[in-house]
């Protein structure tokens, strides 16, 4: 097995960002999809962890030293509301969480409390037995199934004596391993930057990681480190400048997203956007969809740019189809901000089709989390067709439970591509209707007219005539000025 280091691991905070072509195109690149998903797949797995990384991290930010070192961890939760399984639900997918970070699972522990403790999030004895566990077990981290405080973080950190996380950072982690454009990487980074920016501790306490003297050296760059200023100070303002710039950079990369947004609009190409809790089949289902080959993996968040696909109904229209980020009980608020931009296509699309995973032991509680933050970024009032996936997979019982609660739900398998047909079929109907009526009869040297208004119209009815195709159908606007000289007189 190669291993090759994380990217972060070289992370230069004053490192220019090179400029990659946009990822996001409307047609043109099902050609390569196919190899594309596979070298993602073989790229990533190629990306773990490196145990033992311990000396070289004297001149790290506080947030660096956070990204790169969480490899043997102990989760730690509190049930306070709710049932047990409720906890240990969470507790898993929080498991599942740390494993797709890279990190190897030891131990979970659970305390049942009225509420976290405000400052060292479990109570004050269950801090010894989890100090005998870490002790007992190696861990190098614990996470907390949780968000926790500045100050949470560091009472326990000083408790414990290794490194405490929270989930938030887990997720946050997650996404800055696994984000390939541009503007997904400025938007993780940036919310990284966010949330520990206000749970910088500076070295020093039970963790010891002074900068030692190599302070004024390396790493801070000229003029950043002056005499007296602690390395708390220093990564303050590191950090600050490196915010400033990435909002900069941000800011530009919307402006070309929006233009192309803009670009679609106006040629009307309706847009469907696939949403679902994280692991749902999206990512698969797209693929049964459209035959594109995006990458499909059992793990959280697999797909973290959006991807966005070419279709054609059956009588040739054209619309979009996008793949688009899992959602998640408790995704970061700094992560949705930083997303907003990518979600506001989400948005902004004329159909949703809301993807569950059926098989889950709490789809109901999947779909409500994903229709919140649905409702947070606007789109709560889109059309929805929810698709039960992984049929295959699930429990009759189960399905039958959440059909009454979803009556119009489909149920599909993108794995045996049972239902799909059907899910297609429901999708096209919900499209939105073009515009204008049109009556026109198009001479036979114009067949490109012809063309467009299949796949940009809806065709009502086309006969052949001497003079011409005439044809009655919905077209989009640009169309319809296009077609005006070529109306026909009854
Ligand atoms: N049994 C079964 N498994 C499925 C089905 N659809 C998807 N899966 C599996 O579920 C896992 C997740 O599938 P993805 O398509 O990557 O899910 P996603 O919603 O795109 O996930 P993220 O991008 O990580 O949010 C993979 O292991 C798939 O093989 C299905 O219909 N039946
Ligand atoms: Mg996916």
């Amino acid at each position: 097995m190669t291993i090759t280091p994380r990217p972060t691991s070289t992370y230069d905070p004053y490192a220019d960002i090179t400029v990659a072509p946009p990822d996001v195109e409307v047609g043109g690149e099902e050609n390569d999809a196919g190899t594309t998903g596979e070298f993602e797949l073989d790229e990533r797995h190629s990306l773990r962890r490196v145990a033992g990384l311990s000396t070289e991290l004297e001149d790290v930010t506080e947030v660096e030293y956070r990204r790169l070192r969480l490899e043997r961890v102990v989760l730690v939760g509190v049930w306070s509301d709710g049932s047990a399984d409720g906890a240990e639900t969470s507790l898993a997918e929080l498991a599942a969480l740390t494993s797709t970070a890279g990190s190897q699972v030891l131990e979970g522990l659970i305390q049942r409390r009225q509420k976290p403790d405000p400052a060292t999030f479990i109570g004050s004895g269950k801090v010894d037995e989890l100090r005998d566990v870490v002790l007992t077990t190696g861990a190098d981290t614990v996470v907390c199934d949780g968000e926790l405080s500045a100050s949470q973080l560091r009472n326990l950190e000083d408790r414990v004596g290794i490194k405490v996380v929270d989930r938030t950072m887990v997720i946050l982690d997650i996404f800055a391993q696994h984000a390939q454009s541009r503007e997904g990487k400025a938007q993780v980074e940036l919310a990284q930057l966010e949330y520990m920016s206000q749970r910088l501790r500076g070295w020093g306490g039970s963790l010891s990681r002074q900068a030692g003297g190599r302070a004024g050296g390396a790493g801070g760059g000229v003029g950043t480190r002056g005499p007296g200023e602690t390395k708390l100070e220093t990564d303050r303002r590191r950090i600050h400048a490196r915010m400033s710039r990435l909002r900069r950079d941000l800011a530009g990369m919307r402006k070309s997203r929006e233009t192309k947004r803009a670009d679609r609009r106006r040629h009307a190409v309706p847009a469907v956007s696939i949403v679902g809790y994280t692991n749902a089949g999206k990512s698969s289902l797209l693929n049964r969809l459209t035959g594109a080959g995006v990458l499909v993996e059992d793990a959280l968040f697999a797909t973290l740019d959006p991807t966005v696909r070419r279709a054609q109904t059956g009588d040739g229209r054209v619309y979009t189809l996008a793949d688009t980020v899992g959602f998640v009980r408790h995704l970061p608020h700094e992560l949705v901000e930083s997303f907003r931009s990518t979600l506001e296509e989400v948005a902004e699309a004329d159909v949703l089709v809301h993807v569950v995973d059926g098989s889950h032991p709490d789809p109901e509680g999947q779909l409500s989390a994903v229709r919140g933050v649905l409702a947070d970024i606007g789109a709560g009032d889109i059309p929805e067709v929810v698709a039960v996936n992984k049929a295959d997979a699930a429990d009759p019982m189960a399905l039958a439970r959440l059909l009454r609660h979803e009556p119009h739900a489909v149920t599909v398998s993108a794995r045996s591509g049972d239902g799909v047909d059907k899910l297609r079929a429901i999708v096209e109907s919900e499209l939105p209707h073009p515009p204008v009526e049109v009556d026109a009869l198009v001479p036979y040297q114009h067949g490109e007219l012809v063309s467009r208004v299949h796949t940009a119209g809806e065709v009502v009815s086309l006969t052949h005539e001497a003079a011409g195709t005439r044809l009655r159908a919905n077209v989009p606007e640009d169309l319809a000025a296009a077609l005006a000289p070529y109306a026909a007189r009854e």
